[in-house]
């Protein structure tokens, strides 16, 4: 067993002789043009993965990555990867079990911001760094979901918003929140005469770039109006939609990396085969060639963006809940029961969610709902309900809801994402049908279990104490479907509800 390290790369890579492929550039002279903030299993399985290949390619290693940690969890990380020199195990796991495993190369360093935040400004001022990337979850755009606007006084925010952070400030601070730290070091780039990076939004939202801009403009325009208006001119925000469906990282992960490669990795990313990025190619500062290693580089996202949100994301919502109800834990063993797989492919994709998802350039979309059942079947993933169930506040709100909407201003049936959104109402009641009590990993957790405890009393407590749902509680269309489904849900369980959706 060898520890992961630069100096074991060649052993490693000898042991491992046509079963790995490690980085064949030199890790030495790795310089950082990005700098990621909230690197996480898929920031690992994707951006940085597209890069490792750019490099094997053959292009020199100086667009390498600066990982960057804002959370108090993310310490675990700074640990491994500096352990390691960066480097990690990754793991894509085809259907039929096949293993296409690399050591990734590209993130040169790792700062984790609570103990090092003037290392993280100095890097993000650094005028090699030109664009700086962001997967910090579709909440950590700190936006009200039932209007759009940005939340001021979320409280890191507002400190962000009080402090101090120039250098020179008698009382200088340093920033907590990704908006403060974006913010910041744009600003003393344009002290500084240094053009502006691009920021590029890597997360499931529709639109990241555009929302990225709007939250960032609207902390800044509470910071500074005039630096509001520069970054309004000045900084790029291109769309992306990215794809790779990556668990947390297992126990057994760690376990199966060391039998299979003799790496002892301290913590490994195993993902599904399949990847995708769709970017809009608006970089003024200069980008990675990504095209030499399959990026897709259009003029717009859109269509794709909203293919995959409606198509595989509000799908990855049909089966969480009805799943974890019905006994299951992983996404295979959901979309392996028969009427989970019915309602999803045929009621939500060829059903409700279609009129909502456009056509797209070049692509096949009965040919790719059924990929994407195939990519959801997937056992080697071992992609689990309770991640895709997780921070439902934040997911049903921008993935379902805007499904719900369109589909009621077309004046179309809304039975099926209403008994979704019911579903998730019945998990947050935080009891399964047999009795088990499961932890409600939400933000939001006490807002939305209080709201679900009350359902005996008023049936449509969810939806009005969530205060997710705007104006949706006043509509009755949405709200009759949704508490008949509750109330099945509620009395006859989940399975009988599929049953009725699907007439069995
Ligand atoms: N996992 C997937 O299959 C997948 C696929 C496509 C896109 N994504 C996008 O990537 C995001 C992260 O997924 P992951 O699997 O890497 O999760 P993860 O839990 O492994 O990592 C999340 C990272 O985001 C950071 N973060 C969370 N909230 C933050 C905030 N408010 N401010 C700053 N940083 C914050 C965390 O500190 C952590 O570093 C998702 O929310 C989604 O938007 C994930
Ligand atoms: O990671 P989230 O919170 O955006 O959503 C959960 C899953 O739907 C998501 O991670 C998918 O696995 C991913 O979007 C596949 O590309």
């Amino acid at each position: 067993m060898t520890a992961l390290r630069a100096a074991a790369l060649p052993q490693i890579a000898a042991r491992n002789a046509g079963r790995l492929t490690v980085p064949d550039y030199p890790l030495e002279e790795r310089r950082v043009g990005i700098v990621h903030i909230g690197v996480g299993g898929f920031h690992r399985a994707h951006q940085a993965y597209y890069l490792d290949r750019l490099f094997n390619a053959g292009r020199s290693p100086d667009w390498a990555i600066c990982g960057v940690g804002l959370l108090p969890g993310d310490a675990a990380m700074r640990e491994a990867l500096t352990a390691q020199d960066g480097l990690y195990t990754l793991v894509p796991k085809a259907p039929d079990g096949g293993r296409d495993a690399r050591v990734v190369g590209s993130i040169a360093e790792y700062l984790f911001a609570p103990e090092e935040p003037a290392a993280v400004l100095e890097r993000m001022t650094d005028p090699e760094v030109r664009i700086v990337s962001l997967t910090v979850t579709e909440g950590g755009y700190n936006y009200e979901p039932s209007t759009g606007e940005f939340r001021l006084e979320t409280p890191a925010v507002a400190r962000d918003l009080a402090a101090d952070f120039r250098a020179d400030a008698p009382q200088a601070a340093f920033p907590e929140t990704m908006f403060g730290f974006v913010v910041e070091a744009l600003r003393r780039r344009r002290a500084a005469g240094v053009e502006p990076f691009t920021l590029l939004s890597c997360d499931n939202v529709r639109g990241n770039g555009d929302l990225a801009r709007r939250m960032i403009i609207a902390y800044a325009a509470a910071k500074d109006a005039e630096l509001a208006a520069w970054i309004g001119e000045q900084v790029a925000f291109p769309n992306c939609m990215v794809d790779r469906i990556t668990p947390v990282t297992a126990e057994q992960d760690v376990a199966m990396v060391a039998a299979d490669h003799g790496i002892e990795d301290r913590w490994p990313v195993v993902s599904e085969d399949f990847v995708q990025w769709v970017l809009e190619d608006d970089f003024p500062a200069g980008r990675p060639a990504w095209e030499e290693v399959g990026v897709q580089m259009v003029d717009d996202v859109e269509p794709y963006e909203l293919m995959k949100l409606r198509l595989l994301n509000c799908s990855h919502q049909v089966i969480a809940y009805f799943g974890l109800l019905l006994g299951h834990t992983y996404a295979h063993e959901a979309s392996a029961d028969d009427d989970l797989a019915a309602v999803t492919r045929r009621l939500y994709m060829d059903g409700e969610g279609a009129p909502t998802v456009p056509e797209v350039p070049g692509i096949d979309l009965e040919g790719y709902k059924d990929e994407l059942m195939a990519r959801f079947s997937n056992a080697h993933v071992a992609d689990t309900l309770a991640r895709l169930a997780a921070e439902s506040s934040d997911r049903i709100p921008t993935w379902m809801v805007p499904v719900i909407r369109e589909n009621l201003d077309a004046g179309r049936d809304v039975s099926v994402c209403a008994a979704v959104v019911a579903s998730w109402a019945r998990y947050a009641e935080g009891v399964g049908e047999d009795g088990e009590v499961w932890p409600v990993v939400d933000r939001l957790r006490e807002r939305v279990m209080a709201a679900a405890a009350r359902h005996d009393e008023d049936p449509l407590a969810f939806l009005r104490d969530a205060e997710l749902f705007g104006d949706l509680v006043e509509r009755p269309e949405f709200t009759a479907p949704y508490e008949r489904a509750l109330h099945m849900l509620r009395t006859d369980g989940a399975r009988a509800l599929l049953h009725e959706l699907l007439g069995r």
